[in-house]
């Protein structure tokens, strides 16, 4: 529960920071909204009066682009709700005509707030400690060709995030730092995309990014808000830049060729090329079910998700590894086969990745630690699928009282990592 804390959450008026604003409230937290469009802020603020409660939500307009409007905005919370113990770093567009706005909203914006809640939060200035966390992207990670200006904004809240977390341990601030990093959510923000007034001059690359689509179908807001909370929730994680996608399955691959080799069969009509056509299809059925077997159950229906974690090591190393997530099935399976490396095998058949569910195991030992539920399951091509399983968390924050101190991140040591990319 983060009954008593106090969450401010920027671009809060719609989309992921909506979903954020509802998943902090329904934990019991209290929120300060913070929004450009005011009208749409103040409609939200009615609504969740109406769902919490008047005392749990106050919205406040300020454009986080403007060091004014954002210090003094601050200071009207910091009043209000004494102090502040979650600080997340939403509001972001995707605007590659306007860039200067776009630079000076999802990265200027982004290290304005963090240094103003870091100011706040650290010890050293009498603060309780708490987690920051900033909105960054899976264009944080790779690039969005269609959007090169936002893509640059994303990485550098990925690299600004990973650096001062390192920074925030180092100095004993007692704040945690972390990035999220959704790929394709069904907001505003992807809807104005579409336009040839926010792509500009790469309007015709804009089907790079719609074959990305496919291959990171949406996903649900609050689906993004599971792992924010997270975030949020776990005081063992610090400097992670967390991925949360869902890839295109087998199921959705094989759709793709069925219908493309159809498609193929109707453009050739002639005897002989459907006789083809059906060969070709028994051939890649039999192919993709021979597959699917051999690599285990978990990979057709719930092959578990993926989370990247990008960690920072203590003293600024850095490394990353891919997160296994393991499903509830697949952690069936492998207490059956006996072992975390025999699971590692059976979901994904590559030696020694290194599970989240391990790395929250290895830093939260906290007395009255609970084993992490499966907390990501697989979801099909089309995004939909598997419930997305509540998550318990090791680390549950405890405190009852306003204001509370938060515990500081304990050094990490993480686990051996499978270093992407190398
Ligand atoms: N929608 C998506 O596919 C993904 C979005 N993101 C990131 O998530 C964050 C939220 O985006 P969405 O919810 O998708 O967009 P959205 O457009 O639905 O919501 C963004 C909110 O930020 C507010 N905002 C914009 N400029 C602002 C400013 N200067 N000051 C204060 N508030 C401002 C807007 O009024 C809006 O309410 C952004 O940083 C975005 O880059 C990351 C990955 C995927
Ligand atoms: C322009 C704004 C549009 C949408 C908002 C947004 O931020 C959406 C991002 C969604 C996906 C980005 C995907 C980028 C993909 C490629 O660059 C890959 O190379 C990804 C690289 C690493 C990801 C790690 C992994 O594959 O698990």
């Amino acid at each position: 529960m983060l009954k008593g804390k106090v969450a401010v959450v920027s671009g809060s008026a719609q989309g992921l920071g909506k979903a954020f604003t509802h998943i902090l409230l329904e934990n019991g937290a209290q929120v300060a909204m913070l929004d450009v469009n005011e009208e749409m802020g103040q409609e939200l603020q009615v609504q969740l009066n109406q769902q919490y409660g008047s005392d749990r939500t106050q919205f406040y307009k300020a454009d986080v682009s403007s060091d004014q409007q954002f210090t003094d905005v601050f200071q009207k919370i910091l009043s209000k709700f004494g102090c502040i113990d979650i600080f997340c770093n939403n509001a972001g567009i995707a605007d590659e005509k306007n860039w200067e706005k776009t630079v000076s909203i999802n990265l200027s914006g982004v290290v304005r707030g963090t240094y103003l809640a870091l100011d706040h939060m650290k010890k050293q200035n009498g603060g309780n400690g708490g987690v920051i966390i900033n909105t960054a992207s899976l264009a944080g990670l790779g690039p969005l060709p269609s959007a090169p200006i936002y893509t640059a904004t994303k990485y550098g809240v990925v690299g600004f995030t990973r650096a001062l977390s390192v920074a925030s341990q180092a100095l004993d601030y007692g704040v945690r730092i972390n990035a999220l990093c959704p790929s394709f959510v069904r907001t505003a923000l992807i809807d104005s995309f579409k336009q040839e007034d926010k792509t500009g001059q790469f309007h015709s690359l804009f089907s790079i990014t719609e074959n990305m689509m496919e291959k990171f179908p949406f996903i649900e807001a609050e689906k993004v808000a599971e792992a924010f909370l997270l975030l949020v929730k776990d005081e063992s994680v610090n400097g992670v830049a967390l991925v949360v996608k869902n890839e295109a399955t087998i199921i959705f691959i094989l759709v793709l060729i069925i219908i493309t080799v159809l498609r193929t069969r109707l453009l050739y009509r002639s005897r002989r090329a459907v006789t083809r056509t059906r060969i070709i299809i028994i051939i890649i059925i039999i192919i993709i079910i021979f597959f699917i077997l051999t690599a285990g159950p978990g990979l057709a229906q719930d092959k578990p998700g993926t989370l990247i974690c990008t960690r920072a090591l203590p003293l600024g190393a850095v490394t990353g590894s891919r997160c296994v997530l393991g499903s509830a099935r697949a952690q069936q399976q492998q207490k059956a086969a006996g072992g975390a490396a025999a699971q590692r095998e059976h979901e994904h058949g590559v030696r020694g990745e290194t599970h989240l569910t391990d790395i929250l195991h290895a830093h939260t030992g906290a007395p009255g630690a609970r084993d992490t539920d499966s907390v990501i399951q697989h979801t099909d091509g089309d995004g939909t699928g598997s419930r997305w399983p509540s998550t318990e968390l090791e680390a549950e924050v405890t405190s009852a009282a306003p204001c509370l101190p938060n515990q500081a991140p304990p050094l990490l040591t993480p686990p051996t990592f499978t270093v992407i990319g190398q």
